[in-house]
């Protein structure tokens, strides 16, 4: 019989596909699925976690794969564990998870395509979370876990993980070096199990997500600065935010505590009624 084609992978859209069986085993005992427990998957790929997951004792698994390339894989396997998946086809940041599942997922287990972590993340927050999802159990680029985890003090810190951190508990599963990939990336890879516990609504709080981000807009300012840019204070207003936290007026967003965001965050109206902000061309990416 000829050989048919090796699947050229398209490493652009996250295609380094798991082939280390420990470590799927590792993702999913972090998820530890119950027989009640619906699981959504973004990027089957070749369906290495799609398997183990169809194989654990959960009741129903979802994967949504954009590259139709893969359905030789995934389709055998779904016929295989038929009824308990679906495959579904479509692009994870277009598509409405409402519109699309039948039922909410109580977790998300993905090995996740890398080029979109921070808007697929931000895109659970919104739309799952507020309706049940309580766990995320990802396969992140090692730096994307960093700045999802980062604390007070650290560069890494983001609008992302603090929103995440308010909401509920960060927990690095474990270490994932690029030989458990093909084919083999050039970063390195955390699992990252995610658990909320707070505020399921936080991320479509248009306060709440505009201070963040506007309080980060560019990191080299002070967070004065970048409130008086973003939100056009007088300078005295913006100090006068700042001064019950017993922060200097030079502090960069980076500084502040959770409970320092919180207390900001319930203390004013943060949504920008005095019309747009600039949104700067120097403006950084929400991450
Ligand atoms: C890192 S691979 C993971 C594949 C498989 N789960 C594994 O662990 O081997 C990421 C997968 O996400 C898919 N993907 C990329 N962008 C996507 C998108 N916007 N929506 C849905 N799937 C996407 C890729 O085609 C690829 O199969």
């Amino acid at each position: 019989m000829e050989n048919p084609t090796p699947f050229a992978c398209r490493t652009e859209i996250g295609q380094n596909f798991l082939v280390d069986p420990k470590v799927v085993r590792d993702l999913v005992a972090a998820a530890a699925p119950d027989p009640d427990t619906v699981v959504l998957e973004v990027g089957p790929g070749k369906g290495i976690l799609t398997e183990a997951l169809l194989g654990s004792p959960c009741r129903k698994v979802f994967s949504l794969e954009i590259d139709r390339r893969l359905e030789p894989f995934l389709e055998p396997l779904f016929a295989r564990y038929a009824p308990k998946g679906t495959l579904l086809w479509g692009d994870a940041l277009r598509v409405t998870f409402q519109d699309l599942l039948p039922e909410i997922p109580h977790l998300v287990a993905a090995n996740l395509p890398y080029h979109i972590t921070t808007p697929l993340i931000w895109k659970f927050l919104e739309e799952l979370t507020p309706r049940g999802t309580r766990t995320l159990v990802l396969m992140v680029q090692r730096e994307a876990a960093w700045r999802l985890m980062a604390q007070e003090g650290s560069r890494d810190r983001t609008p992302l993980g603090i929103t995440l951190q308010r909401m509920g508990t960060l927990r690095k599963v474990r270490a994932v070096s690029p030989g458990a990939f093909r084919p083999i990336p050039q970063v390195a890879s955390t699992i990252l199990e995610i658990r909320i516990q707070r505020e399921p609504d936080l991320a479509n709080d248009p306060s709440w997500r505009a201070f963040v981000r506007g309080s980060f807009a560019q990191r080299r300012k002070t967070l004065v600065n970048n409130w008086i840019a973003g939100w056009r204070l007088p300078r005295e207003e913006a100090e006068g935010r700042l001064a019950p936290l017993a922060l200097p007026r030079t502090a960069r967003p980076e500084e502040l505590t959770l409970p320092q965001w919180i207390r900001l965050a319930q203390e004013h109206d943060w949504r920008r009624e005095g019309g747009p902000a600039p949104e700067g061309r120097s403006a950084e990416r929400e991450r």
